[in-house]
């Protein structure tokens, strides 16, 4: 594993990494001793954003880290990573970088503002069949284009949890977009998750993936069917929704600490709330409350249209307006209705 501070490296690589994550190594330089960082690393801080964004009652938890020792890492990771303010011009210039990931659809990527967002949750929520695994499904090959061809250029990590992912639909988008197909399949970690306590241990393999080699997008489908067939009744509710609330923070300081996309994919569920009327009770809701509506930065409503074409719209988003459009699911991956 190469260090970003390595002098080794041309001067170009160098200066591309200079935005990238810092390795928790870098702490070395500040007195942070060789076995302290390894006891980071393995608690899954791999980063020295991952150290400053954790909270010092977490990092006294980990085996061999005193009070004293936390005080001064995290004083340390916040000497190198300032969290403090700015002002909103350095804000709006790091938000123009961000780069977006196209769904392969062009009437969807303009519902998203330009794709999936870097840096971000986005949730993907709908109806079996709606088409919330395909959309992945070409993510995961869009995601390595260049970024003047709609790309991420880095790796997709995948985390399946219904066992839908089907290597030969990336290959289907590949050839579509003249991608080698071995290339474009050598470039996705995939992890099957088969229960929620396994699935939030994969974010700490993913994060050690992602301090190795460039990644731009992680994907999880389906984010809460784990959690809907482990936890069960009222009884389990507030320990369902704690941990999945633990999972979620766990992926927004993946987005934050490598600036990567996350997609998530949620169900539905009949709307309880009779009181609101038929209407709104046939209007089916999505699954995991307020924690998840919370988490997810956009969140996407899919329906189904006529034959392959899919409705997607906008449900809640910080800057996008709550608009709506068609998309399509082709058997080269996602695209749009004329296309077919
Ligand atoms: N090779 C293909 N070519 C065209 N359409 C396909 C192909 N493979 C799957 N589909 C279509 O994709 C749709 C299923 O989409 P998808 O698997 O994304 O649903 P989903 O929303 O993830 O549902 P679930 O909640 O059941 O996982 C089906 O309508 C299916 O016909």
């Amino acid at each position: 594993m190469e260090s970003p501070s390595q002098t080794s490296q041309p001067e170009d690589e160098q200066e591309n990494q200079v935005s990238g994550p810092l390795l928790v190594d870098k702490l070395a330089e500040a007195g942070i001793t060789p076995q302290d960082i390894k006891k980071l690393t393995e608690a899954g801080l791999h980063t020295v954003e991952a150290v400053a964004y954790t909270p010092k009652k977490n990092l006294m938890t980990i085996k061999g880290i005193s009070e004293q020792k936390a005080d001064k890492i995290l004083a340390e990771a916040l000497k190198i990573i300032p969290l403090g303010f700015q002002s909103a011009t350095e804000v709006h210039a790091r938000r123009a970088e961000l780069v977006h990931i196209t769904t392969g659809s062009k009437n969807l990527d303009a519902l998203l503002g330009g794709g999936i967002e870097t840096g971000a949750i986005t949730e993907l929520f709908g109806e079996f069949r709606t088409g919330k695994s395909q959309i992945c499904h070409t993510l995961a090959v869009t995601c390595q284009l260049p970024v003047d061809m709609g790309g991420g250029e880095g790796k997709c990590l995948y985390i399946d949890t219904e066992g839908t992912f089907r290597p030969v639909r990336l290959l289907a988008v590949a050839e579509r977009l003249g991608l080698s197909g071995e290339e474009v399949l050598d470039n996705v970690a995939y992890a099957r998750a088969y229960n929620h306590d396994h699935q939030l241990q994969l974010l700490t393999a993913a994060s050690a993936l992602m301090s190795e080699s460039r990644f731009c997008l992680l994907i999880v489908d389906s984010a809460t069917a784990l959690y809907r067939t482990d936890f069960s009744g009222r009884g389990e509710l507030s320990a369902r929704q704690a941990h999945l609330g633990k999972f979620l923070r766990t992926l927004q300081r993946l987005a934050d600490e490598f600036g990567i996309a996350v997609v998530i994919t949620n169900q539905v569920m009949s709307n309880p709330d009779a009181s609101a009327g038929p209407y709104m009770a046939n209007e089916k809701k999505p699954v995991g409350g307020n924690i998840l509506a919370h988490a997810s930065t956009t969140r996407i409503q899919l329906k189904k249209g006529r034959g392959a074409n899919r409705q997607a719209k906008v449900y809640d988003s910080p800057c996008l307006p709550e608009s709506e459009t068609q998309f399509a699911i082709l058997s080269s991956g996602i695209g749009d209705p004329e296309e077919e």
